[in-house]
């Protein structure tokens, strides 16, 4: 074994038995890498393994009678000293897995070296969390958040030394409301088993605490909010799960689990929503009106029928093809680099995320959390809408895997706004259909996409209802479009989507908060598997 000048452990090989021969391992603690090499030429089959050390779950030492993972029998251990490490393994489509290798020692000196020597590597990675609170909704989606924790999370989190202090909620609200009161500076991170709304409660409960003791009043619109450095992590058992699948790259409990475990960071911008100087709600992922906001109400009255729901009342809510008239105003984001038209998206590392970052650094630096007076200008539009979509991120789901803005980022202070004019049904069908696979869905000319920093709306129902209050005619007539009974237009407003809970106002007043919150997740990895993530050169030369 290599030492350094401080007695620390730089590398360690020997000559380990795996399976039936002997396998050269080595621990590299400089380039962050456990690798086992068979020694012989290599044959077909016969591959290097590799791990990077940040991503190790646990390491044990193993006992004499353990029982084969893979076989579930009992099997009686030829060598009498080893020890076993669980790590990460990278499958397709960003879904990870826990496994584990079994090594065998000469001697008992020389296991324990290596178990002591993992064990250190383990306790020097200081963003892994140690003691988590834990929200289920037992009523998410599929109604199996419960069974999800139970069997796939918290043996995990137990095989990682994860302490979890687990609440089950009793009714909607029961998270978001406790999150005021216990002891949050005990914990290193808020994991919600559920689904987009869960996550939503969670979220309001922490950014809500945060800026209560922080002194902020959550009313003002203009108010400089206080970051959330605590973490979340969201164990997908939802319907739509789209904060998950668009900052995991997959909705599945055990990968998420694994990247609660490992410590994984990833800011996320967060919008505020207000109306008339009144703090109505925070969004992560789509703000919608029209289509999205209809189906939402609609499919509230159907919950019974779990996820299903939305196919039924997206499929109602198309047929329906209502139009709805009103103005917006926004502010386009300027100092970000990036355009909703990029081909390229947001991955793991993102450049245009860091950029924003230092940005906000610097600003912070500058004026501190004094709020700076915005002068930029305003863009106004007026017209009739099918879909006013306000998306933070991709909002990728199983749904639509790239999502309703596949090149927006989960953490530049940025938020895409689409706006779908009125246009056939037959168009809008297509403008749908392109959600779900990979043709451009701002190729329309129906269809504008921008990206921006705040953003406004009034109906033009409330404009009127403000501007003649006393027009006794309008109001009696009330939901009926007068000049043309058969057509879609609709007097009435439709309903705010915002992350999967409608909004009691359609007028309303949203500003982007760069990097507000931070999750348990990395973004979306470009190379998700480990083949190829690490070339075989790599490991080579490590060997
Ligand atoms: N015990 C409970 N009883 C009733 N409602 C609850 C309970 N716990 C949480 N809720 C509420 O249930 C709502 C929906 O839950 P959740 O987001 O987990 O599932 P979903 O709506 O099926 O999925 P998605 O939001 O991904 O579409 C949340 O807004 C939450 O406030
Ligand atoms: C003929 C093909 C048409 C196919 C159209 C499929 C379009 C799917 C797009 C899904 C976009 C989801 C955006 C995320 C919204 C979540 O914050 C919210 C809460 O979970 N979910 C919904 O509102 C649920 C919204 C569900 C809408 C159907
Ligand atoms: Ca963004």
């Amino acid at each position: 074994m290599e030492q350094l000048p401080g007695g620390r452990r730089l590398r360690l090989a020997s000559s380990l038995g795996l399976g039936q021969r002997c396998w050269e391992v080595t621990l590299d603690e400089e380039r962050g890498l456990l690798a086992w090499r068979d020694p012989r030429p290599p044959r077909r089959g016969a591959d290097n393994c590799f791990v990077p050390t940040s991503e190790i779950i646990a390491v044990e030492e193993t006992e004499q009678n353990k029982k084969q993972r893979s076989t579930g029998k009992w099997q009686k251990m030829a060598k009498p000293h080893a020890f076993t490490v669980y790590y990460v393994k990278k499958a397709r489509n960003h879904r990870w897995r826990c496994r584990d290798v079994t090594f065998w020692c000469a001697d008992e000196y020389l296991c324990n070296q290596w178990i002591q020597a993992l064990k250190e590597l383990l306790e020097m990675q200081k963003c892994r969390p140690k003691q988590l609170l834990v929200y289920i909704n037992p009523y998410g989606g599929k109604r199996q958040g419960k069974r999800i924790y139970e069997q796939k999370v918290a043996p995990l989190f137990s095989l990682a030394s994860i302490s979890a202090d687990v609440v089950v909620t009793e009714h909607a609200n029961h998270a978001k409301d406790n999150l005021f009161e216990v002891n949050i500076s005990k914990y290193d991170g808020v994991v919600c088993v559920g689904g987009d709304g869960m996550f939503s409660e969670v979220m309001h409960g922490l950014i809500g605490r945060m800026q209560k003791d922080s002194g902020i009043d959550q009313n003002n619109p203009k108010a400089p909010l206080a970051q959330c450095n605590i973490r979340i992590g969201i164990i997908p058992a939802g319907s739509t799960d789209c904060v998950c699948y668009s900052t995991v790259g997959i909705s599945d409990p055990v990968t998420s689990a694994l990247h609660i475990i490992i410590g994984d960071c990833q800011p996320l911008d967060v919008s505020s929503v207000h109306h008339n100087n009144t703090f109505l709600k925070y969004a992560v992922s789509l703000l919608g009106y029209g289509f999205y906001g209809d189906v939402l109400k609609d499919s509230e009255k159907k919950r019974w029928m779990g996820p299903m729901r939305y196919d039924y009342s997206g499929f109602k809510t198309f047929l329906s093809h209502h139009y709805y008239e009103g103005t917006i105003s926004f502010q386009p984001a300027k100092h970000t680099l990036g355009s909703p038209r990029d081909k390229d998206s947001c991955r793991t590392g993102c450049c245009v995320c860091k950029e924003s970052e230092q940005q906000l650094a610097e600003q912070r630096k500058k004026c501190g959390f004094k709020h700076e007076e915005d002068e930029d200008e305003w863009k106004v539009i007026k017209g009739k809408f099918l879909a006013i979509n306000v998306v933070n991120m991709s909002c990728a789901c199983p749904r639509s895997p790239k999502g309703l803005s596949p090149a927006a980022h989960l953490a530049d202070g940025t938020a895409d706004l689409i706006l779908v004019r009125k246009c056939s049904r037959f168009d809008f069908l297509r403008y749908l259909v392109r959600h779900t696979n990979r043709d451009d869905q701002f190729d329309f000319s129906f269809v504008d996409v921008y990206r921006v920093k705040s953003f406004q709306f009034t109906s033009k129902l409330s404009e009127d209802n403000e501007s003649s209050v006393t027009d006794i005619g309008k109001k009696r007539f009330g939901q009926f479009c007068r000049d043309h009974p058969a057509c879609c237009c609709n007097i009435a407003n439709s309903t705010w989507n915002c992350d999967g809970e409608t909004l009691d106002s359609s007028a309303i007043e949203v500003r982007v908060h760069c990097q507000l919150m931070k999750l348990f997740a990395r973004g979306i990895e470009e190379n998700c598997t480990d083949e190829a993530a690490y070339s075989h050169s790599s490991i080579e030369q490590l060997l």
